[in-house]
C-alpha cells in the first residue's frame, strides 16, 4: 500500500470527498525524530567552521554576552579551530560512508527503530541532527509532508542538560512554530535513571570486561562536561550523571570506588564541571592504580569526544603516566542493548497514538 493512498484514505474517513480546488491536507500518521547533537558535513576547513559557528553561536551552549564572546568567536576560534579539530576529526572519520560515526549510528538507531516499529504502519522514523545535516526543520517539513499530525521528538541524551536536551527542543519548537497545520507533539524526556537504559549499560560493560585478559582496578564513567555555573544556576546535568553512575554501580554489585564518575571535553577558560577525565587518568598511576577501563555512558553514539578523546587521547595520558592497561568500552550506538533503551521509551511515548 503505498503512503499516499493511506494518508488519503485517512483524510476521506475524517471529512469524506475532498470539493473540487480544496488545498491538499495530509493527515494520520505519527512521526518519531531521533535527533543528536550534529556533526560537520566534511573534515575541511569550510565544513568545520559552518558547524563550529552553528554550534557555538547557540546561546544555549555559550551563554557569555554576546558583545564579549562574538570578538573572540569570530575573531580567534573560527580561524583556528576548525582546522585543528578537522585534523581529529578525521582520525575517526567513517571512510566507508564518507561522514562521521555519529551521524552513521544515528541513521542506523533510525533504520532499526523503524524495522522494530513495522507493525504499526501509521508510524514513520526519521533522524535529524540539532547542528548540522539533516536538520532538525528539514525532518519536521518532511514528517509534516508525510501527513504526520503527530509527532515524537527524541533528543538522543540520556542526562538532561539545557547546553542539549533544551536546545533540540527549542529547535523543534522553532520548526513547528513556522507550520500553519502545527502537529501535536510530545518529547522524550531525559532517562538517566530508566531501568532499560541502566540495565543496557551494565550489560555492554559485563559484556567488555569479560573479553579482557586483565581486570581494570578502577572504571571511569567519563561524562561530557558543562561549565560549573551552568551547574550552579540549576542546570540538573551534574546530579543526573551521579545518579546513572549510583545505579549503575548498584546493578553491577561493585565496591564502592571501583567506578569512579569524571567529566570531559573542557572548553574555554572557565572551571567546568569535576574531576575531569583527563586529569584523573594522569593521577592515577601514581596510586598505584595501572589499569583502568573507560565508557561514556552520556554519549548515545561514538562521535569525536568518546573515540579521540577518550580511546585515543585518553590511553596516551594514562600510559604516559605509567599505566599499564587501558580499555575502551564502546558506547550502545545500535547495538541490540541500545535498541531496547531506544525503543522502549519510544514505545512509551507513543502510548495512546497507536
Ligand atoms: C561550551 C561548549 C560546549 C558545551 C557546554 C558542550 C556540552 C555538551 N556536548 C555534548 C556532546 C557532544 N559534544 C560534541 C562536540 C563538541 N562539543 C563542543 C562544545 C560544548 N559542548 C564543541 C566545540 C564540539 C565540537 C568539537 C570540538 O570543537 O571540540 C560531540 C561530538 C560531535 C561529533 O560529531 O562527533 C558530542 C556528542 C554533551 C552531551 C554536552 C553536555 C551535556
Ligand atoms: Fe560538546
Ligand atoms: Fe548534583
Amino acid at each position: 500500500m503505498n503512503m499516499k493512498s493511506t494518508v488519503d484514505r485517512a483524510l476521506a474517513k475524517q471529512v469524506g470527498p475532498l470539493p473540487d480546488g480544496h488545498p491538499s491536507v495530509r493527515i494520520g500518521k505519527i512521526g518519531v525524530l531521533l535527533i543528536n547533537l550534529g556533526t560537520p558535513d566534511g573534515t575541511d576547513f569550510r565544513s568545520m567552521r559552518r558547524y563550529l559557528q552553528e554550534f557555538l553561536t547557540d546561546s544555549r551552549v555559550i551563554e557569555w554576552p554576546k558583545a564579549l564572546w562574538y570578538p573572540i568567536l569570530y575573531g580567534i576560534v573560527l580561524n583556528t579551530r576548525p582546522g585543528r579539530v578537522g585534523k581529529a576529526y578525521q582520525e575517526i572519520w567513517n571512510k566507508d560512508r564518507d561522514e562521521s560515526y555519529l551521524r552513521t549510528y544515528t541513521r542506523s538507531q533510525a533504520e532499526k527503530l523503524a524495522e522494530a516499529l513495522k507493525a504499526n504502519d501509521n508510524v514513520v522514523v526519521d533522524w535529524g541532527m540539532r547542528y548540522g545535516n539533516p536538520s532538525i526543520a528539514s525532518r519536521i517539513e518532511a514528517l509534516r509532508a508525510e501527513g504526520c499530525d503527530r509527532i515524537v521528538a527524541f533528543p538522543l541524551y540520556p542526562q538532561f542538560s539545557a547546553t542539549t536536551t533544551a536546545t533540540v527542543n527549542d529547535k523543534v519548537f522553532e520548526a513547528l512554530s513556522k507550520t500553519r497545520f502545527m502537529p501535536a507533539l510530545r518529547t522524550v524526556p531525559a532517562y538517566h535513571d530508566e531501568p532499560v537504559y541502566i540495565e543496557a549499560l551494565a550489560r555492554s560493560i559485563e559484556a567488555h570486561l569479560s573479553t579482557l585478559d586483565f581486570e581494570p582496578q578502577r572504571v571511569i564513567a567519563s561524562y561530557h562536561g558543562i561549565p560549573q555555573s551552568y551547574f550552579k544556576r540549576g542546570d540538573p546535568y551534574h546530579c543526573h550523571c551521579h545518579k546513572t553512575s549510583r545505579l549503575l554501580e548498584q546493578r553491577l554489585g561493585w565496591d564502592k570506588g571501583r567506578l569512579m564518575t569524571c567529566f570531559q571535553s573542557r572548553f574555554g577558560p572557565e572551571e567546568w564541571l569535576q574531576p575531569y577525565t583527563d586529569k584523573t587518568l594522569e593521577a592515577l598511576p601514581a596510586e598505584g592504580i595501572t589499569r583502568v577501563a573507560t565508557f561514556n555512558p552520556g554519549f548515545v553514539s561514538d562521535c569525536l569526544e568518546t573515540l579521540e578523546e577518550i580511546a585515543g587521547e585518553g590511553a596516551e595520558i594514562f600510559e604516559e603516566a605509567g599505566g599499564t592497561h587501558y580499555t575502551h568500552i564502546p558506547c550502545l550506538n545500535d547495538s541490540p542493548e541500545g535498541m531496547s533503551v531506544i525503543e522502549t521509551l519510544v514505545r512509551r511515548e507513543l502510548q495512546g497514538w497507536v
